[in-house]
């Protein structure tokens, strides 16, 4: 045999390997949105820094409106602007429903049965069931409407009167805002409020917090959860993961338990009860239970509705109050708004909404420039589909970045000035216009959402109402451009002086 054909056929082999896999390459890749494409096996995850969302926003002056990049061996395509978003979300409601299922929330998500269950990762009928009986529950409970205000007012009139008891000396407000802002969630869910010091109650938002931070610590274990296993930070994230998804779903069994225990038919007290009605009702047909109502469906929408409800309200809350302390022209203006319209030592109620738009306003602002949750939990396409002209292939992880909308200067005029006004139309009244999207768009929008807008709204204003929220003497107040993100941007934290008006 010739010789030399002999030598040259490892060459030949390695040559045509490599030519297929370019070909394979390519043909998966054939007009994706562009991006970068960061290191092999990793991705563009270790580039990814403290603020993922302006990292993404860098990368959009280069590559455009929708990149691609690598998180991992995960396919993902960033929405980095208001068309993006839109022509997915709502162009294509449907196809842009599904959810991205890492290896940490598929675990988190797990019940005892080793199946993925809850709302949040929940795709098809199972999820539409759900969230239409959330979100008619949430209505029937008082959710948007003036039934649940009393206990809201009953928990800021509490944080206000803690508030008080610093007599305007120094104090970080973001504990008792946080057990007050879940207060109102525990009560809608399992209708229980808990003592700001109840120790129960501080591990479970001890809990939420560090659930936060340890996710993003977690994010590589997304993609390659064999990294559990080596000693490190990974590992150490994983081990504290484990631990709250114990401890959380220990705390939510013990809650069904009770409500079964005490399970009246004819009273609706909260959320619980309103799942034990449906499971009686659907056990009885001869249809059996729709698994929407199963108890391990009701443990993880449990868990979420606390970890949701309290993080993202609570970080809105507190940036409403370091947007106070660095804009005092503002607060003055809210003051005399209030003076003028409701009066001292009156309660703000929702009924006063219309009377107070420049307070809205505010509120409104301030989600605008907090972005307190820039990508909202991440979206996957269930099909294959062309999206502003590129080839999405199916199930890519789908990235919104909420920022790049809220600080587009085509969108907004000067967008990176705190400026309320810019919510209020020429009569003076709240204007929203449809690029401002907070909650999100589409069809998994926050089932939070009239929830968390009636919190903020009677939270704030009656913070306000009672207080001059003023930067203490003797020490700096972070700026806010300092932050870190986790599933919520979070201020540096900071103190406050309240002192009584
Ligand atoms: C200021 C407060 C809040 C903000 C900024 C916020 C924001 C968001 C965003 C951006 C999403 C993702 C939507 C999407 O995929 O398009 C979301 C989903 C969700 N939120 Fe909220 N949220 C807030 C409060 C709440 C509250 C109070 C609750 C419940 C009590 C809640 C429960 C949920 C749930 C269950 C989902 C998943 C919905 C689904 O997958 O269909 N959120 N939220």
């Amino acid at each position: 045999m010739d010789i030399t054909f002999i030598t040259s056929l490892p060459v030949v082999s390695f040559l045509g390997l490599a030519l297929l896999a370019m070909s394979l390459y390519w043909y998966k890749h054939r007009n994706i949105p562009p991006g970068p494409r960061g290191l092999p096996l990793l991705g563009y995850a270790p580039f990814f820094g403290t603020n993922p969302q302006d990292t993404l926003l860098k990368l959009g002056e280069k590559y455009g409106n929708i990149l691609s990049i690598y998180m991992g061996p995960q396919l993902t395509i960033v929405l980095n602007d208001y068309e993006a978003i839109k022509s997915a979300f709502t162009g294509q409601a449907d196809v842009f429903a599904g959810r991205a299922v890492g290896f940490v929330f598929r675990f988190l998500s797990m019940g005892d049965d080793g199946k993925v269950h809850g709302i949040t990762l929940a795709e098809g009928e199972i999820w539409k069931t759900t969230r239409r009986f959330m979100l008619q529950t949430f209505r029937d409970l008082g959710m948007g409407k003036s039934k649940l205000q009393d206990r809201i007012l009953d928990e800021a009139e509490y944080l206000t009167n803690i508030f008080a008891k610093h007599d305007g000396r120094p104090f970080n407000p973001l504990m008792p805002i946080m057990c007050s802002v879940s207060n109102v969630v525990c009560m809608l869910c399992f209708g229980k409020r808990y003592e700001h010091d109840d120790p129960e109650f501080v591990q479970m938002l001890e809990n939420v917090q560090d659930a936060s931070v340890y996710l993003s610590q977690a994010g590589p274990l997304q993609s390659y959860p064999i990294l559990r296993f080596f000693p490190g930070s990974i590992r150490t994230a994983w081990k504290a993961l484990v631990r709250i998804g114990e401890n959380n779903t220990a705390a939510m069994k013990a809650n069904v338990q009770e409500h079964r225990r005490s399970y009246d038919p004819n009273e609706t007290r909260d959320y619980i009860d309103a799942v034990l009605h449906k499971q009686r009702e659907e056990s009885e047909s001869p249809a059996g239970m729709n698994a929407a109502f199963h108890d391990e469906e009701l443990m993880r929408n449990l868990i979420a509705f606390f970890g949701a409800g309290t993080e993202t309200t609570t970080m809105t809350m507190y940036w409403s109050l370091l947007f106070m302390l660095h804009h005092p022209e503002v607060q003055a203006k809210i003051h005399a708004e209030l003076d003028d319209k409701i009066g001292a030592g009156k309660l703000v109620r929702l009924e006063d909404r219309a009377k107070l738009p420049y307070l809205e306003a505010v509120c409104r602002e301030t989600q605008r420039l907090a972005n307190v949750s820039p990508f909202g939990v991440m979206r996957a396409n269930t099909e294959e589909t062309t999206l502003m002209g590129y080839r999405i292939p199916k199930r890519c992880f789908i990235m919104p970045n909420f920022k790049s909308v809220n600080i587009d200067p085509k969108l907004w005029t000067d967008p990176l000035t705190f400026n309320p006004n810019r919510f209020l139309d020429e009569q003076g009244k709240v204007f929203e216009p449809a690029h401002f999207m907070p909650f999100s768009i589409g069809k998994r929008a926050c089932v939070g959402e009239a929830l968390a807008r009636m919190e903020i709204f009677l939270f704030f204003a009656n913070i306000m109402q009672r207080f001059l929220i003023r930067p203490p003497r003797d020490s700096d107040i972070p700026s806010t451009d300092e932050y870190t993100t986790g599933i919520s941007c979070r201020p540096t934290e900071f103190k406050i002086e309240a002192v009584p008006r």
